[in-house]
């Protein structure tokens, strides 16, 4: 699991551990870690050409004292200090001695910038002077250390100048800006370096391969199609007949027993959807009958408030996805009883009357919220997937290609978590593994390529047959 803790559980860990460290050693632990991981992307460090950016915090110090490190290696580090008097001075001594220059303005070319300009100390965007110095920075590699200056750390939000790194390297835990959008972005790569701190639980984590190997459903010796749950889609309609069938492709990815597919109105009306839905999976049974779990909306249209009353009817976990999102609130919602919801921005933002904009701009806070409104679980689908628990907790999906926007990519996420809902996941874990698996599995169908939403859900079984063998 990658776990990340606020700025507040940071400062106390960090207190208890200064209380038995000897002064100064987590910042050359810090200072150590980084100056590696420069090293690595240098790839050479004698000669190498590095400009470190430092403000008034401990995080300039750690960036002085691994310029240090670097310059003692044979790098020619260069420094612009953007509050002088207020240097943190072992580190701006080191350096000194390293052979490290303070400089009054950047020369005309480096290897990489090092950002030490503000981390969990920081609030707001980048002040002028720092916003008119990395703009004029923009062309070169950057490297964050900590956190990425000018982005909010604990929410993840980006409103003004900020740096834009291609590495992070962050200390003793990961922050919730480096899992969740549109924080995320602005970190590039993630590189944790260990302080030993001892941390309390994580409000934020994501899912790693070993976890989701661990919480995937695996059938009993003696089991049958009933006892691994049997997942029931109320999806499709005759405008959106697709819908029903990649539903029904991602329930049908083995992960439960058996899928009912239930199409709106007469079995007239709904022959088309069922000739679809029936060519492409013989195996799944049409028409009402006993279910463990629930998949409602996608492509439901005008059927979607019918097919939601009837699902929730059923006293069963249940999926609510697309069409069905709008009609929640007059179909009685679903607090309660274990339940997803798979709003993107734009469904969010409708369903609760916040601008789009600002969904987009706090997914963390947006997904919280809502999670907490409708009482239930909450999964805000974006680059970086929000899964957001009633009680405050998070899961954030940080696989899966961006060529994972295409159409129809959520019909099958819906009717995968709703598989895992019926094979006895609770709704957070359904959400999360079912997130992280859909991701993984179009990353599988097309390492670094277009992928449609059929090739994910073709690409589910193997996917868990990979995770399965190699083990939690
Ligand atoms: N101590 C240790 O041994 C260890 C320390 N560690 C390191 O310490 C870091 C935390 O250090 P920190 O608490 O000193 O705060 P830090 O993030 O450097 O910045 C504070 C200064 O920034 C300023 N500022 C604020 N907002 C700003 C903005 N938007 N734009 C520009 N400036 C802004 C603000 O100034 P002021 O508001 O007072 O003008 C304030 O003085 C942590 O991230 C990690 O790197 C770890 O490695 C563990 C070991
Ligand atoms: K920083």
């Amino acid at each position: 699991m990658r776990r990340a803790h606020t700025v507040e559980q940071v400062r106390t860990a960090e207190e208890a551990a200064f209380a038995v460290t000897p002064d100064g050693a987590l910042m050359q632990r810090a200072a150590a870690g980084l100056a590696t991981a420069l090293a690595d992307l240098l790839g050479h460090v004698y000669g190498a050409r590095v400009l470190l950016v430092v403000g008034a915090g401990n995080n300039g110090g750690d960036t002085l004292h691994a310029g240090a490190r670097l310059a003692r290696r044979g790098a020619a580090v260069d420094c612009v200090l953007l509050s002088p008097d207020r240097t943190h001075h072992g580190g701006l001594a080191a350096l000194r001695a390293a052979g490290g220059r303070v400089v009054q303005t950047p020369g005309p070319s480096y290897d990489v910038a090092v950002d030490g300009i503000v981390g969990i100390g920081g609030s707001g965007p980048l002040r002028p002077e720092a916003a008119a110095l990395v703009g004029s920075l923009s062309h070169l590699t950057w490297v964050a250390v900590d956190t990425p200056s000018g982005v909010g750390v604990d929410g993840g939000l980006v409103d003004g100048p900020h740096v834009a790194a291609d590495l992070t390297v962050t200390f003793g835990t990961h922050k919730p800006v480096h899992l969740v959008d549109p924080g995320a972005r602005a970190c590039g790569v993630v590189h944790l370096v260990d302080l030993g701190l001892d941390l309390p639980p994580a409000p934020v984590e994501a899912l790693q391969e070993h976890d989701v190997a661990a919480l995937l459903p695996q059938p009993a010796p003696a089991a049958h199609k009933y006892t691994r749950g049997v997942v029931g889609v109320r999806a499709g309609s005759a405008d959106y007949r697709g819908a029903g069938v990649l539903s029904v492709s991602g329930a049908a990815c083995g992960l439960a027993g058996m899928v009912r597919f239930v199409p709106a109105g007469s079995l007239e009306e709904a022959a088309p959807v069922i000739a679809l839905v029936q060519a492409a999976h013989p195996e799944a049974v049409v028409g009402t009958g006993r279910v463990q779990a629930w998949v409602v909306g996608s492509g439901g249209g005008d059927s979607s408030a019918e097919q939601l009353r009837a699902a929730l009817a059923d006293d069963v976990p249940v999926v609510v996805d697309a069409d069905a999102l709008s009609v929640l609130e007059e179909c009685g919602g679903v607090a309660g009883r274990p339940a997803v919801l798979t709003p993107h921005a734009g469904e969010l933002a409708r369903m609760t009357g916040v601008p789009r904009e600002e969904v987009e701009a706090d997914q963390l806070g947006s997904a919280r919220r809502a999670a907490a409104r409708f009482g239930c679980v909450v999964m805000l689908k974006s680059r970086h997937t929000v899964v957001a628990h009633p009680d405050g907790r998070v899961r954030v999906t940080t696989v899966g290609p961006p060529w994972l926007a295409t159409a129809g990519a959520g019909d099958v996420l819906g009717g995968l978590v709703g598989a895992l809902l019926a094979a006895g996941l609770s709704a957070y874990d359904a959400a999360s593994v079912g997130s992280w698996v859909h991701g993984a599995a179009a990353a599988l169908a097309r390492p670094e390529g277009p992928v449609s939403a059929a090739e994910v859900a073709r690409a589910i079984p193997e996917l868990c047959a990979r995770l399965l063998r190699e083990g939690p």
